[in-house]
């Protein structure tokens, strides 16, 4: 998961780019970025690290003029190498750069075209440079000095009809405006925002709600599936639908993880969402094990808390913080390597022995994916005294591959592939494990917007909403992409790279 901003200020925008991203910094903690331009020239300034690492007082008064865009990465494509880190640039036409949340399926088909058909040079192996230059194309191909709306918005139905997978960006053209749009199934989130200033109206586009209120804008409404947005340098606002068929089908996983929950998304408020999976949870615990004894709910921070606080309620439980948690450690699902993510949570996470001394505990996590958290907090909790431990998922078993932006794409690093519940239970040391049934979870998400019929739920169900997902494509990023193959691949330092992010 990747997060991306852009604004069209009136005004220098380099703070308030900044600081939208620090408040997007949970959906990628790998690299981060900003371009920013004053009508002629760019001003970029790219690298691996979180945003307070990544920006130095020296960039930042570099990173003149009034509009921009900006991303934090969580790489789900190519490498962690600084070269991949966004935004990407191309000169032609008008020059062109692009912030990516999301991951394109067809991204090997495509780079390909673009080199045999279209004449254009991809230098890494980012899925998000290979939609960059299907986007430059499709603008280059009206042939025009000046681009009209017409043309701008064209150029996005060329995306929506050579592009698939997922993909939520925003793009700058030099000297005409701000562009995002969201992909026909609207997988991934965006929504933009506006705020009056004397000089007139200024604009923001991000990957969550939060992101606006917190730099002062207010929101507008979120970009249905394939609609986009362009806001011409004059400050003037324009949206239209680019796709013949869309079909929403948002992710659930932003409700379940990703996203912030005091964000709104598609209408639907986050923390609402994990409140109601709390309550549903703890019925279905009520109804699986009735005789279950349980004297404490213990979250496991942060992602948890919501829907832990609302299944104690429910259960008429204490609810208890046993772990602390080390707030200078990021997220460790979002680290790249599984040792990297091991040694984490431990570093992370202390217990609070009382709360754990001869008691019967609940631990509640959002979600079960490769079992790494789990596994370590259960120890920990028995390290700690516990008489019994058991362990609640506010999501289903992860089964599935994520093809459409989150990092796991090897069905054999999930805990729950192949396995019975049974199984993850004692493979995790539990003594009993409850996971939410996914109509419980999706019903939890809808409640917040009946008028969405479906949720992307492909990582519980298999069922990839793209139609282009088979078991070949499936194997294949299982080569590519496991943390094993991610190992062989060099990264770091030791790598010349072509970047002009400095
Ligand atoms: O089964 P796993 O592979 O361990 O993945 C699941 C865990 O990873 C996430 O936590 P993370 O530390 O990334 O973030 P958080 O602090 O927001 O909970 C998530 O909230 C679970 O705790
Ligand atoms: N998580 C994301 O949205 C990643 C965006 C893009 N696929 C990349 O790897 O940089
Ligand atoms: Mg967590």
């Amino acid at each position: 998961m990747c997060g991306i901003v852009a604004i069209a200020g009136k005004a220098p925008v380099n703070q308030a780019l900044y600081d939208a991203l620090t408040v997007l910094q949970h959906r990628g903690q790998d690299a981060a970025g900003i371009v920013t331009s004053d009508d002629h020239r760019l001003f970029l300034r790219k690298d691996n690290g979180m945003v307070r690492d990544v920006f130095h007082t020296r960039h930042m008064l570099r990173l003149a003029g009034h509009y921009g865009i900006g991303h934090v990465r969580y790489p789900t494509a190519g490498s962690s190498s600084s070269a991949e880190a966004q935004p990407f640039y191309v000169n032609s036409p008008y020059g062109i750069t692009l912030a990516h949340n999301g991951n394109l399926t067809n991204s090997e088909a495509l780079a390909k075209d673009i080199y045999r058909s279209d004449l254009r040079h991809v230098n890494t192996d980012s899925d998000s440079e290979v939609l960059l230059n299907v986007f430059a194309h499709e603008l280059q191909i009206r042939g025009k000095i000046v681009p009209s709306i017409d043309d701008i918005f064209a150029a996005v139905s060329g995306v929506h009809t050579r592009c698939k997978g997922a993909y939520a960006v925003v793009a700058m053209i030099t000297g005409y405006g701000i562009v995002g749009f969201r992909d026909p199934f609207g997988i991934r989130p965006i929504i933009f925002g506006e705020r009056d200033t004397p000089a007139g109206k200024e604009y923001i586009i991000a990957s969550e709600s939060v992101a606006i209120t917190s730099v002062g804008f207010r929101i507008v409404r979120d970009l249905l599936p394939g609609e986009a947005i362009f806001i011409d340098n004059e400050g003037n606002m324009h949206t239209r639908q680019c796709a013949d068929k869309p079909v929403f089908s948002p992710c659930i996983f932003e409700h379940v993880y990703f996203a912030r929950p005091d964000s709104i998304i598609d209408n639907i408020s986050v923390y609402k969402a994990r409140l109601r999976m709390g309550e549903t949870l703890a019925n279905t615990i009520r109804e699986l094990h009735p005789d279950l004894e349980i004297d404490v709910v213990i979250p496991i921070p942060d992602t948890s808390r919501t829907s832990a606080l609302e299944l104690a309620n429910q259960l008429n439980v204490k609810y208890r913080e046993g772990f602390m948690k080390n707030r200078y450690i990021g997220r460790t699902f979002i680290m790249p390597g599984q040792g990297q993510r091991k040694k984490s949570v431990r570093q992370k996470l202390n217990p609070i022995e009382l709360e754990f001394m001869g008691k019967n505990v609940l631990l509640v996590d959002d979600s079960i994916v490769r079992g790494t958290t789990c596994r370590e907090i259960i120890q920990m909790a028995r390290d700690a005294g516990a008489k019994n431990v058991y362990f609640a998922s506010a999501a289903p078993a992860v089964k599935f591959p994520n093809v459409y932006g989150i990092d796991m794409p090897a069905r054999n690093e999930l805990i729950a592939y192949g396995r019975s519940e049974q199984e993850v239970c004692e493979l995790i040391g539990a003594d009993a494990l409850i996971y939410q049934k996914l109509d419980d979870l999706i019903a939890a998400a809808r409640e917040g917007n009946p008028d969405i019929e479906r949720f992307d739920c492909s990582v519980f169900d298999g069922d990839y909403v793209t139609g282009d997902i088979n078991e070949s494509y499936l194997a294949a990023l299982e080569v590519s992409r496991s943390d094993g193959a991610k190992r062989k691949v060099p990264q770091g330092p030791n790598l010349v790279d072509l970047s002009n992010g400095e």
